[in-house]
């Protein structure tokens, strides 16, 4: 067993209890007698209106008025789920013309090089809580956007009618989904749109306690048993069962033992390719299944090349991330032990003796992180790794980010060339289509199950920005904790101090959270994991180590404090949440200078609606106050500022998040100084740039 904790013995899950944390909450209201927003009612913060900004929250239908034109998007209905039946109906691509090089669809931010129009500052983006003389003024500047929007309900209507056709009449402005819940469609109407927003923080829809159990495969993890009900399939020639033939009984069976009865498109489609030894690039959304569509084909390969463990390694599946690879191997034991294949965990932070060592017995399938696998490539005697038969690229995309880059290309020196080789990711992008040539043979199989959606992100997600004027930060993300604190929450952040620091500063204020980023030992790193992993409430602040690929149930909300470096990462964070049919809600936070984000979202098929927050009901939290009495804060503080002004220089969309829009000294005030605490020479050169 190796010392990543990977092999963790997980405790049963418990049923989920989403009642109040009234003690918690209890003790916060004590911390913060002042709070006012604590007497409000729990939505209340994000229904209202600008109230501050009024200087009166008196008229509460002028305040959904307000709300109206303010965000088209909210406008639009949301994305139909698509038609199942249809979609699987359609026939399928012959193997040999799938093979044939299709036109590689463009990366998408080549796509969007030009500068999008600049959303209008509202008042609450200003900071400056003043009054906006005319409300007028705000109805015209969307007039445009609101006819789009009516064009796309229109379209969005006639749709809908299609695909209602046999459902039973339900209510104006209710669909079914196709997890049977009725959602809200937005009509304009008042009423409704209160619904919807409030749904962003709305409890998500409790699984019935028989549909999830969690039993024990074998001693070093525990595996899941799947709950379908999400996954409205529908369809019976998805059923696992058809690839009795094409798989062995020893495979269907762990399949139906763990409770998956139906495939998902991606693993639909993959899978029959893959069982014929053919490269393929697969792209499908986050929480789609992916990695059981690549587990499948590399268990049967191994079988049926009755791999021995003398015959050394026969499959490699590298992630990008070690957690990813903790839970990779976690999806893979149970199939590898019906089969008793060996397999080992390969990740950074371990110790690469005992590692080498169960190298050199014979590992059959290897789950690694680049870096590592690179080292016992390189320094490993008596690793065998000649006979090896596929490689696995998980997260291809960001695999190739800074760093992996140079591994990735040395590890493919060094493997077989003869091998079967997977790439899978639910986002592409330029780096991933310059490694398609280097890594797979020639004109692999194309599986992109997304290519005719609308939107990036999944039906189940309710997503909102909400524009934030950085010294207003943290107040605001106290509050929103506060507010769901009987709820899992992820909140993101650029770099690891700013990650201390808001852990630090919000225990303090008795907001518990919890932290994991890269650099914590490999130990409480992989504690940390689990820890959350089997919470049924609690908020853990992260890093981008976070963004990829957990696949943990029931996260709620996922809250983006600092913003993500580009459409691809925005949509992995996101995809936290949300996942396999699941519902879940995002919010990302902009500063007033940096709306322009999201119309090159919307370039990138991710549609955000404005949330207006009513300020007045947010507590300011004085850090100033906090760091006079405890110097640790301050001394924290200053190194989260220069963490904070470092990683905004280094966020590659410079037209958007632009350094040198950046108030030094309201980002001072932010972390409590009244004049830069620190001089962050960088920044001073990239700001006169
Ligand atoms: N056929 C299936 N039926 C029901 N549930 C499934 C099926 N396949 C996978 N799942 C479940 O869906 C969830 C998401 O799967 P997985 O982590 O493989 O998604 P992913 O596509 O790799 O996501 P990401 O892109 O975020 O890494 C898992 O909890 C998994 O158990």
């Amino acid at each position: 067993m190796n010392e990543g904790g990977g092999d963790k013995k997980k405790p049963k899950k418990k049923p989920r209890k989403r009642g109040g944390n009234g003690g918690a909450a209890k003790t916060v209201k004590q911390q913060l007698p002042q709070d006012k927003a604590e007497r409000v009612a729990p939505h209340h913060l994000i229904t209202k209106k600008r109230s501050a900004e009024n200087g009166d929250n008196q008229q509460p239908k002028k305040t959904v008025k307000q709300q109206l034109p303010q965000d088209k998007t909210e406008r639009v209905a949301p994305p139909q789920p698509q038609d199942k039946t249809e979609r699987v109906a359609r026939p399928q691509p012959q193997n040999k013309t799938e093979r044939v090089a299709r036109p590689q669809p463009q990366d998408k931010t080549e796509r969007v090089a030009q500068p999008q129009p600049v959303d209008k500052k509202c008042p609450a983006e200003n900071g400056d809580g003043q009054k906006p003389k005319k409300r007028k003024p705000r109805k015209k500047k969307l007039g445009g956007d609101i006819t789009e929007a009516k064009q796309n309900i229109d379209v969005k209507k006639k749709e809908t009618e299609k695909t209602k056709a046999g459902e039973t009449k339900s209510n104006p402005g209710e669909r079914r989904s196709n997890t049977g819940e009725t959602k809200t469609v937005v009509t304009g109407e008042k009423g409704e749109l209160v619904k919807k927003r409030k749904k962003i923080f709305k409890k998500k829809k409790k699984p019935k306690e028989n549909q999830s159990t969690v039993e024990k495969i074998d001693n070093q993890s525990t595996v899941e048993l799947i709950d379908n009900s999400n996954f409205d399939f529908g369809n019976s020639e998805r059923s696992f069962k058809n690839l009795e033939g094409s798989i062995s009984p020893k495979t269907l069976r762990v399949l139906q033992q763990l409770g998956f009865k139906e495939m998902t498109e991606i693993q639909a489609k993959a899978i029959p390719k893959l069982l014929q030894g053919l490269d393929l690039r697969g792209t499908a959304k986050t929480g789609s299944g992916k990695t059981l569509a690549f587990t499948i084909p590399v268990i049967e390969l191994m079988s049926k090349l009755n791999f021995m463990p003398s015959q050394g390694t026969g499959v490699v599946i590298l992630s990008p991330t070690r957690e990813l690879s903790i839970q990779t191997r976690d999806v893979l034991a149970p199939f590898a032990k019906a089969h008793s294949l060996t397999m080992e965990l390969i990740i950074g932070g371990t110790n690469m003796k005992t590692e080498a060592a169960k190298l050199r017995q014979g590992v059959n399938i290897i789950v690694a992180t680049p870096g590592r696998f690179l080292d016992h490539l390189r320094s490993t005697k008596d690793f065998i790794f000649k006979n090896m038969a596929c490689l696995v690229l998980d997260e291809a995309d960001r695999i190739l980010d800074t760093g992996f880059e140079h591994d990735l290309k040395k590890i493919l020196q060094h493997l077989p060339s003869e091998r079967q080789t997977i790439l899978f990711s639910a986002t592409k992008d330029t780096k991933t289509n310059a490694l398609a040539p280097l890594a797979l043979k020639a004109n692999p199989v194309e599986v992109d199950v997304d290519s005719d959606k609308n939107e990036a992100t999944v039906d189940g997600l309710e997503q909102a920005y909400v524009v934030c004027p950085i010294e207003k930060r943290v107040s605001l993300l106290c509050r929103l904790i506060k507010e769901n604190q009987d709820k899992k929450v992820m909140i993101f952040l650029n770099s690891v101090w700013n990650v201390k620091y808001y852990h630090h500063i919000l225990n303090c204020l008795e907001v518990p959270v919890s932290l994991l980023h890269g650099r914590l030992s490999q130990n409480k790193r992989t504690d940390g994991f689990f820890t959350f992993k089997n919470q049924t409430k609690g908020t853990l602040l992260c890093t981008d180590v976070g963004a990829r690929g957990w696949d943990i149930k029931g996260i709620d909300l996922i809250i983006q404090f600092d913003p993500p470096s580009d459409p691809m990462e925005y949509i992995h964070r996101v995809g936290r949440t949300a996942r396999a049919g699941d519902s879940g809600s995002a919010i990302l936070f902009l500063q007033p200078h940096e709306t322009n984000f999201i119309s090159y979202m919307k370039s990138h098929s991710v549609t955000l609606p404005h949330m207006d927050i009513s300020w007045r009901e947010v507590e300011e939290l004085q850090v100033e106050e906090l760091n006079q009495h405890d110097e640790h804060l301050s001394n924290m503080g200053k190194k989260a500022y220069r963490a904070f002004l470092r990683s905004y220089m280094a966020l590659p969309l410079k037209s958007i998040f632009d350094p040198s829009k950046l108030d030094t000294l309201r980002v001072a005030r932010a972390y409590g100084f009244n004049k830069e605490p620190l001089k962050v020479r960088l920044f001073r050169k990239e700001k006169r740039k």
